[in-house]
């Protein structure tokens, strides 16, 4: 199937799309990708349907602007498919199916509620083709993290990469999430392990906001000149998510009033204060390794994270191991997540399990999604 994926992260910094040839379980081709960034009245209006997704109880109600983002994000979403597909040459026509991710504006697992905003039924008709959306409710109804999904789609891209395992495919989006492949076997079978391993650039995106008005700290340049405060870190390092073993997942925001209690930055230097946050994202990660069968062998980092060297460098030296980026072993660094949503779509429609205890604790393998026909 040749399919269209998209994801719309929870930086909310815009749509990924990417185009992949796959049938949900070999992966052919990681087709050309865009992104599309959300303009100022768009993120104001996606921060609005997160505040007021709060009070939320079921996953289909829509209090104050959540059906006015619903819209709006859709509808940016069906362009995102047509600017990817226009220099390709390609038709709507020519793409058997579009995996939706849509913008997550809540994650409660253990209310057995996620809701993500997005109608499948409206992008499907406007673009005149199949749309698999949903993708986490099913997980999380059955008791699962409903998070992270793109485990199975990082094992099968692992299995075509040679290399010392255990693998670490480690995605730096707001939040951050692990899959270790070639580290335990499970019934026989070497399963992927998987979880959520906390803040990824959110926190720092989010001082980087208000000090300086710029959405991230580009490069990693303001990190790299100041000085981490480790024993912030260690406090910060003391929210108990770090000591529960995998699966867990986490919402965006999971971290904001834990980390304002320890880690008071109002009289420290944008530097300084970029590079504990920085580093409190790679030690955050590198805690998940206590949590091992088996420490992994390398790391291939992928997400926006992949972009700052401080981050990488920081990582690096507390692994102790091999640190690589995604576009260094071919695959792609930005929209390995919308591959990922074109791949999961992919083996929805064949009703292929996309998730597994082992990562996200669904009691069994699970197919999920929910196919909307135009
Ligand atoms: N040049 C850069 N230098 C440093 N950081 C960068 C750079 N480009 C992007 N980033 C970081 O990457 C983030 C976006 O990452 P990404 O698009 O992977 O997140 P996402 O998909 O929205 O999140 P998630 O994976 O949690 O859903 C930005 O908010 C920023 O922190
Ligand atoms: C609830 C939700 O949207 N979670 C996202 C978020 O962003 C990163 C991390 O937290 C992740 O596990 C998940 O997305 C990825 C794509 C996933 O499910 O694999």
């Amino acid at each position: 199937m040749r399919v269209v994926g998209l994801m719309s992260g929870t930086s909310m910094d815009g749509i990924d799309a990417a185009l992949i040839d796959t049938d949900g379980e070999a992966v052919w081709w990681l087709g050309p990708e865009l992104t599309i960034p959300y303009d100022a009245s768009t993120r104001a209006l996606l921060e609005q349907a997160m505040a007021d997704a709060r009070g939320v109880n079921a996953r289909t109600d829509r209090p104050g602007v959540l059906a006015q983002a619903e819209r709006r994000i859709t509808d940016l979403h069906a362009e995102a498919v047509r600017a990817l597909l226009v220099p390709l040459r390609l038709e709507a026509s020519d793409i058997d199916l579009i995996g939706f991710h849509g913008q997550t504006v809540l994650h409660r697992p253990d209310a057995r509620l996620t809701v993500q905003i997005g109608e499948g039924a409206r992008l499907a008709s406007a673009l005149g083709v199949p749309v698999v959306a949903d993708f986490r409710a099913a997980d999380v109804a059955a008791g699962g993290e409903g998070a992270p999904l793109v485990p199975v789609f990082h094992a099968a891209l692992a299995a075509g990469l040679g290399g010392p395992r255990p693998l670490a495919v480690l995605n730096v989006g707001g939040v951050s999430n692990v899959t270790v492949i070639g580290g335990a076997m499970v019934d026989g079978a070497m399963a992927p392990i998987a979880c959520d391993t906390g803040p990824g650039n959110a926190l720092l995106d989010d001082f980087m906001m208000t000090r300086t008005g710029r959405p991230f700290d580009a490069d990693g340049a303001a990190a790299a000149r100041g000085t981490v405060d480790e024993s912030a870190v260690a406090a910060v390092l003391e929210h108990p998510f770090f000591r529960q073993k995998p699966p867990k997942s986490l919402d965006r925001n999971a971290f904001r009033t834990h980390v304002a209690a320890r880690l008071d930055l109002s009289g420290v230097r944008l530097e300084d204060g970029a590079a504990t946050l920085t580093a409190v994202t790679a030690a955050s990660i590198a805690a998940v390794v206590a949590h091992l069968p088996v420490p992994p062998r390398r790391w291939i980092v992928a997400g926006g994270g992949a972009r700052n060297p401080t981050l990488l460098a920081m990582l690096e030296a507390r692994l102790g191991v091999e640190v690589v980026t995604a576009a260094a072993v071919g695959w792609s660094g930005d929209a390995l997540e919308a591959h990922a949503f074109g791949f999961l779509a992919a083996r929805a429609a064949r009703g292929l399990p996309l998730t597994f205890p082992t990562t996200t604790g669904v009691p069994y393998p699970l197919t999920g999604g929910v196919l909307f026909r135009p």
